[in-house]
């Protein structure tokens, strides 16, 4: 008789052999993919090491460069640099990884960067897609006077200011609060929103906790200093809405809090059947496009400037256009009364979009992996040749990958914004594969509110001035989901030039 133990030892060894070896390695629809490492096919732990310390973003360029467009990053994750990826995957909708819902999710209440689903996130996409399409943004009288009293009150005088007393200016954090000013105020009505550019001590301070946020749990976040501070600027909202004057305001102009509102009557219209408290529903969605909001704007600002700086022609060519707009955003006109250029005579500037394309490919805010879910199907999922992928694998793309395909961006390490202009018939390649927003189903909500905004910007900094850099020691960035300077700085003199 064959003794019993020693018996079941052999099978559950050889299952387990079977399982994590074999079928893996040889048998696994995955296993003739490139593999990142010999270990990839059995375990995580190479992807996740690199993930740990930082350097995944980087690592997977070096492996899509050696392998071509897919590689086996682990047992169930596939990295891949392409198009055609692209299209299966993003454009495809494959459902978000759980990665997005342990990070991304505020007050433990679902908004869309962090909901993995896609019936109930489109739900919520529709609310609020109108109000940020690009038509709606150039026409928004809300937008205008926010903007005058940003642009005209608030930044152009500190860099005046500046300018005159030759004082050396760290741009990371001026912009980045102006990033959030823009935001806020869009959010919840000029009144309501931050004033972080006229203090920035205090935004330096709520940096601080943010960066501390930004490694937190979801339970360690709750209603924390970050989750109670934007649920404070709701109530407030939802309290002046009825009466929007209070004393030391009186000066600033009436704005109204466009996202909020119309969230809120998205949100009640289905109250019965959303299970979710609507203030924290509302205060989720919006803390989500204030973090969205002021990071990576903050980012595209200050690496458009540095690489400016370093070309002092293409500032002047810049100027050039720029004073073609009418009125123009010298401080001439942007002192006193006058309305700002308008956004859609800004947003026709060739050399200027040239100009924030090429900052947005070579200096992505988010330039790490995007990750979604191949679904369950009958066939499974095709990618390169490789069929009947099936559903559960881990599979994404990263816009610093994509944007240094050199067949697409020849020279893709420069900073080349004539690439855009001279491109013939190539621009259409460019412009699918440029992805600083991602794309698909789950694209970037602000994106036309971000680019109005950089637009703007930059086009009335560069109107008046020149700039040089004083200090950009630590300025490479770190390959985080959101890439800020490592240094945390960037140091410029501003130099007015004449009328
Ligand atoms: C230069 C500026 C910006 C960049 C580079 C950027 C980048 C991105 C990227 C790459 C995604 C896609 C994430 C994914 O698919 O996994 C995203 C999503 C999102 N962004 Fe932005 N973003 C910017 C500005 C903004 C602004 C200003 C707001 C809000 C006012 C915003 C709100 C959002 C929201 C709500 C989502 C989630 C969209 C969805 O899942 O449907 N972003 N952003």
């Amino acid at each position: 008789m064959i003794p019993l133990i020693p018996l079941a030892i052999l099978i559950v060894t050889s299952y387990l052999i079977y399982y994590h070896v074999i079928e893996p390695y040889f048998l696994s629809p995955l296993s003739s993919i490139p593999n990142a490492n010999l270990t990839s096919p059995l375990s995580s732990y190479w992807i996740d090491r690199k993930r740990s310390t930082g350097t995944e973003v980087l690592v997977i360029y070096a492996l899509h460069q050696k392998h071509g467009p897919i590689v086996r990053l682990g047992p169930k994750e596939l990295s891949i640099n392409s198009l055609h990826g692209l299209r299966v995957i993003y454009t495809g909708a494959f459902e978000k990884h759980s990665f997005y819902n342990d990070f991304f999710v505020n007050f433990h209440t679902e908004n869309l960067v962090g909901m993995v689903h896609n019936a109930p996130h489109a739900h919520q996409k529709r609310m609020l897609s109108k109000i940020f399409s690009k038509s709606f943004l150039q026409e928004s009288s809300d937008l205008r006077t926010i903007s005058k009293v940003v642009m005209s009150e608030r930044v152009m005088p500190i860099l005046k200011k500046a300018g005159e007393s030759g004082e050396v200016v760290n741009v990371l954090p001026l912009f980045q609060a102006l990033g959030m000013d823009f935001t806020s105020s869009f959010l919840f009505g000029l009144r309501r929103g931050t004033a972080f550019v006229l203090n920035i001590p205090e935004w330096k301070m709520w940096l601080e906790e943010y960066e501390r946020f930004k490694f937190m749990s979801r339970e360690k976040r709750y209603m924390g200093f970050i989750e109670g501070w934007c649920l404070g600027l709701c109530e407030q909202t939802e309290k002046f809405k009825e009466q929007d004057v209070s004393v030391d305001e009186e000066k600033l102009p009436s704005t109204s809090p466009v996202v909020y509102n119309q969230l809120r009557q998205s949100l009640l219209t289905q109250k019965e059947y959303d299970p979710r408290p609507l203030n924290l529903a509302i205060a989720s969605e919006l803390l989500d496009h204030l973090v969205a909001g002021h990071e990576t704007s903050g980012i595209t600002f200050t690496y458009m400037m540095w690489e400016l700086s370093q070309h002092p022609e293409l500032q002047a060519e810049l100027r050039k256009e720029l004073l073609t707009l009418s009125p123009s955003l010298r401080y001439s006109d942007i002192d006193g009364e006058k309305p700002l250029a308008s956004p859609s005579a800004i947003d026709a500037l060739p050399l200027l979009d040239a100009m924030v394309r090429e900052t947005l490919r070579l200096h992505s805010p988010a330039p790490a992996q995007l990750p979604r879910v191949t679904p369950a199907t009958d066939n499974g999922t095709s990618l390169h040749g490789y069929d009947n992928i099936p559903g559960g694998v881990k599979v994404s793309s990263t816009a610093y990958s994509l944007h240094r395909i050199s067949e697409v961006y020849p020279r893709p390490l420069e900073w080349l914004p004539q690439r855009w202009l001279e491109a013939g018939d190539k621009i259409h390649d460019m412009r699918r594969l440029f992805w600083p927003f991602g794309s698909g189903g789950r694209m970037c909500l602000g994106s036309n509110f971000a680019l109005q905004e950089i637009k703007l910007v930059m086009a009335a900094v560069y109107s008046n001035y020149t700039t040089s850099i004083v200090d950009d020691e630590g300025i490479e960035q770190d390959y985080a989901f959101i890439a800020l300077p490592r240094g945390r700085k960037l140091m410029l003199r501003f130099i007015q030039v004449g009328e």
